[in-house]
């Protein structure tokens, strides 16, 4: 064997088959799972740090246009903590809400507060476990911690997002016996688990023998008109509602247990919509539980059970991590909500910061009342505020509060918070009117470049954001036509693609033999004969054994049945044998100490042809290959063995924000497309929001407090330049190509922003004015 960096290294000959001998796998270890990248950066001296009197030079940052709001900053000035900020941190109280507007310096504010303990309070960094919403914000906090307090202080914090966090804590401490996975489970992302719901929706509409009691959870209708129309697959969009109605059901299933467990007499009743689906939900994680994954929701809902099951599981947990700190707190869902609640009961050790103003994420189960009920189920919290606003201009915060006065705020018992700009007047926010789509691109890639062409901003000092990701593409047309560089986040991201997908598949089933749903993905990617007859036929054979399709492939390898025995050609029976053996070496050249995950990717990719067999597939065989060749990049950052691959794929697997760099490891100067969800944590010196119009933002499906709400959001990402958009024809969704109406949102008071027409009619301009027009000018 050779050593780590080599480019090959495997002799065929040397391994063999360890598939059907029921391969125990290393389980990863978690501190390799976890661990930052070990990366050396300069530390700035904390002495000035820690010494809050103001206004202290503590915190050097340099603000630069691009970057989600204080990514990364290099150091170049020194700023200080404003009051407010310098109270959060310094509190002396040990339960801490603090409420912070957009742009009030919530990263700076959790970092300080993170020094601060550890540098005043004297407590162990080891004790402290610091809880983002995304990866893209833990990375954040990690790099200014390491700035601020050195590699050797800040990799001893915990820092993760919930859904890492858990991830961790199960691979310490599951069990198959009291969770069902045992700690090498597989991470199912939301398409893995829809590919289970998905074949179990199917086996249920196609199975039409027998009284079958999970078909009569469907409705008659439903599989009366599935029959009518033979139609064997089930859509994308019933999978999506089954599987939210699923989570659904974990989480009331998990509120119930939580009581339970709390000896309270409450018992919540199930809800109809929840029966219905019983049966099906069940078949569900059971399936799970065969390929030995989890989803999602599951690593939350099991770390809790585990630590309601097991009292020295809880405790050894919060002991671990006596002091607790989350960020986007208004984002917490019931479980993440519980989750916390269970590690602070005792300590009561929690500094949480966030703005209901800004939660956005309801639709998913978010619930912005944890943040009001911290304040029940902990009566020593002391609330603190954060209201000072140093993104925006005037102006754009004048127009952002306007939008938020105009909010019911039903439900939020919180005060609203008075935003206070520090950066005074400002251009008025601009809200402009185009025929179309094409006219409005038209217009943003004209001021775009007008911009740059005078040397006044660069392209990342640009953020198109919209509320339906296919606003993006009128963007992306435009650009590509006329040479501005742009990434997008929150859309395509590259593991997307359906040969990552593949790819990844491949690695997912060598880390877990169990994992049916990537067996089914890669058993015949590319084709190797191994067609849905053939695979129907084996299924059908391991089915009629009481097995998993990946535990049937195993029986196969042992007894080797004839083909015939199969339901299967002899030639099908060959390539099946000879797949079984590739992937058995695959998994002996993972467990070998000097294999990179590196190394196993271009294995896989070597012995499948898989690039070959891209290259041909069709016109677009060019850009899929360059996903793959970017996603051998990222393989490339990992080391060797199991605990690297598991690793790898973890991060992949909590991981779907889209890439930013380029492959040199750079930051890319692009104007950023992005979602209004995505955007959140961004800034940008000059923002577009596209598509004010009625049922487009607020959404025609959407709860219109929660739309507004992020309207509000996009609205404060911007720091100079504010355009907001309407196009008089436009796509809505679930309703079509129309004439639409003016965002109601618009309806503001008209000095707060100017106006510009850019369609041709007239009439249609005053049809529009008792819209909004007419509110905004006769009431202000
Ligand atoms: N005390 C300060 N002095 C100068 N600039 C500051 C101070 N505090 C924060 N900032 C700057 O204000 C901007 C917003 O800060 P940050 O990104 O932390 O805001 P946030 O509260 O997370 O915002 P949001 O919730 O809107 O994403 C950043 O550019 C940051 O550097």
């Amino acid at each position: 064997m050779g050593s780590c960096g080599c480019t090959k290294m495997f002799h065929p000959g040397m391994m063999r088959v360890v598939w059907t001998q029921g391969h125990r796998f290393v389980p990863a270890t978690t501190s390799l799972l976890l661990r930052p990248q070990c990366r050396r950066v300069e530390t700035s001296s904390l002495s000035s740090f820690v010494d809050l009197r103001l206004p202290s030079r503590l915190f050097p940052v340099r603000i630069t246009t691009l970057v989600p709001a204080g990514y990364c900053r290099q150091i170049v000035s020194a700023i200080g903590l404003n009051e407010e900020q310098a109270a959060a941190v310094k509190t002396e109280a040990n339960c801490v809400r603090v409420l912070a507007g957009p742009g009030s310096g919530k990263t700076l504010v959790l970092t300080c507060r993170i020094a601060h303990l550890i540098k005043k309070r004297g407590v162990n960094p080891s004790n402290m476990l610091c809880i983002t919403f995304t990866n893209k914000a833990a990375d954040e906090l990690r790099q200014r911690l390491r700035k601020l307090l050195g590699e050797e202080i800040s990799a001893k914090l915990t820092i993760g997002t919930f859904h890492s966090v858990c991830a961790r804590v199960l691979r310490e401490i599951a069990t198959k016996e009291e969770v069902g996975v045992d700690k090498d489970f597989v991470i199912y992302d939301e398409q893995d688990a829809g590919r289970v719901v998905k074949a179990i929706l199917e086996e249920i509409l196609n199975n039409t023998e027998g009284n079958n009691s999970v078909k009569e959870e469907l409705s008659s209708e439903e599989l009366g008109s599935k029959k009518k129309k033979k139609q064997l697959s089930v859509p994308t969009k019933e999978v999506q509602e089954t599987l939210d109605l699923i989570a659904g059901l974990k989480q009331f299933e998990l509120k119930n247990f939580v009581l339970k467990r709390s000896q309270s007499s409450q018992v919540l009743k199930m809800p109809f919509k929840y029966t219905k689906i019983q049966h099906l939900a069940k078949r569900y994680q059971s399936a799970l539980r065969t390929y030995n994954a989890v989803d999602f929701d599951d690593l939350i809902y099991l770390t809790i059970r585990l630590f309601y099951l097991k009292n020295e599981f809880w405790e050894k947990y919060q002991k671990r991590w006596s002091y607790v700190l989350a960020d986007e707190f208004q984002d917490t869902d019931v479980a993440q909500y519980i989750l916390v609640r269970k590690l602070c009961m005792n300590n009561k050790n929690l500094f949480v910061v966030g703005d209901v103003d800004q939660a956005i994420y309801g639709w998913r189960g978010a619930d912005y009342k944890n943040m009001q009920d911290l304040g029940r189920h902990f009566p020593e919290l002391t609330t603190l505020e954060l209201r000072r606003n140093y993104r925006s201009s005037q102006s754009i915060l004048t127009l952002a509060s306007e939008i938020m006065n105009q909010s019911s705020r039903s439900n939020n018992s919180l005060k609203p918070l008075k935003l206070e700009p520090v950066k005074a007047g400002g251009a008025l926010v601009t809200i402009a009117h185009f025929e179309n789509s094409e006219e409005e691109a038209k217009y943003i890639h004209n001021k775009i470049r007008s911009l740059i062409s005078r040397k006044q901003a660069s392209y990342n000092s640009f953020g198109i954001l919209y509320r339906t990701r296919n606003q993006g593409q009128t963007f992306e047309r435009m650009f590509i036509e006329n040479g501005i560089p742009y990434s997008i986040s929150g859309a395509t991201s590259l593991l997307s693609y359906k040969e990552v997908k593949d790819l990844r598949a491949y690695l997912q089933l060598v880390w877990n033999l169990e994992d049916g749903v990537a067996l089914e993905r890669v058993i015949n990617t590319p084709p190797r004969g191994l067609g849905p007859t053939t695979l129907k036929n084996v299924r059908e054979w391991a089915l009629g054994r009481s097995l998993s399709l990946p535990q049937g492939l195993r029986l196969i390898i042992e007894e080797q049945p004839s083909h015939k025995d199969l339901g299967i050609t002899a030639k099908a029976r060959k390539s099946l044998l000879e797949f079984s053996e590739l992937v058995s070496e695959l998994v002996e050249l993972s467990s070998s100490e000097d294999f990179t995950v590196g190394m196993l990717v271009q294995e896989i990719l070597s012995r499948t042809k898989f690039l070959e067999h891209l290259e041909g597939s069709d016109e677009n065989g060019e850009k899929r290959t360059g996903h793959i060749e970017e996603f051998q990049v990222l393989a490339n950052k990992h080391g060797c063995g199991r605990p690297a691959l598991a690793m790898f794929l973890e991060s992949i697997a909590l991981n779907s924000e889209s890439e930013e760099v380029g492959k040199d490891g750079k930051k890319l100067d692009t104007v950023k497309l992005s979602t209004l969800h995505a955007a959140k944590g961004l800034e940008f010196d000059n923002v577009f929001i596209s598509g004010l119009e009625e049922g487009t933002l607020p959404h025609v499906r959407g709860d219109v407090d929660e739309e507004r709400r992020l309207f509000y959001v996009g609205v404060t990402r911007a720091r100079n330049q504010l355009f907001i958009t309407h196009r008089k024809q436009a796509l809505v969704p679930d309703i079509g190509f129309r004439q639409t109406r003016v965002s109601s949102f618009l309806d503001l008071p008209k000095k707060l922003y100017k106006e510009e027409w850019h369609e041709s009619d007239d009439s249609w301009k005053s049809s529009q004015s008792g819209n909004y027009r007419s509110v905004a000018g006769a009431s202000r």
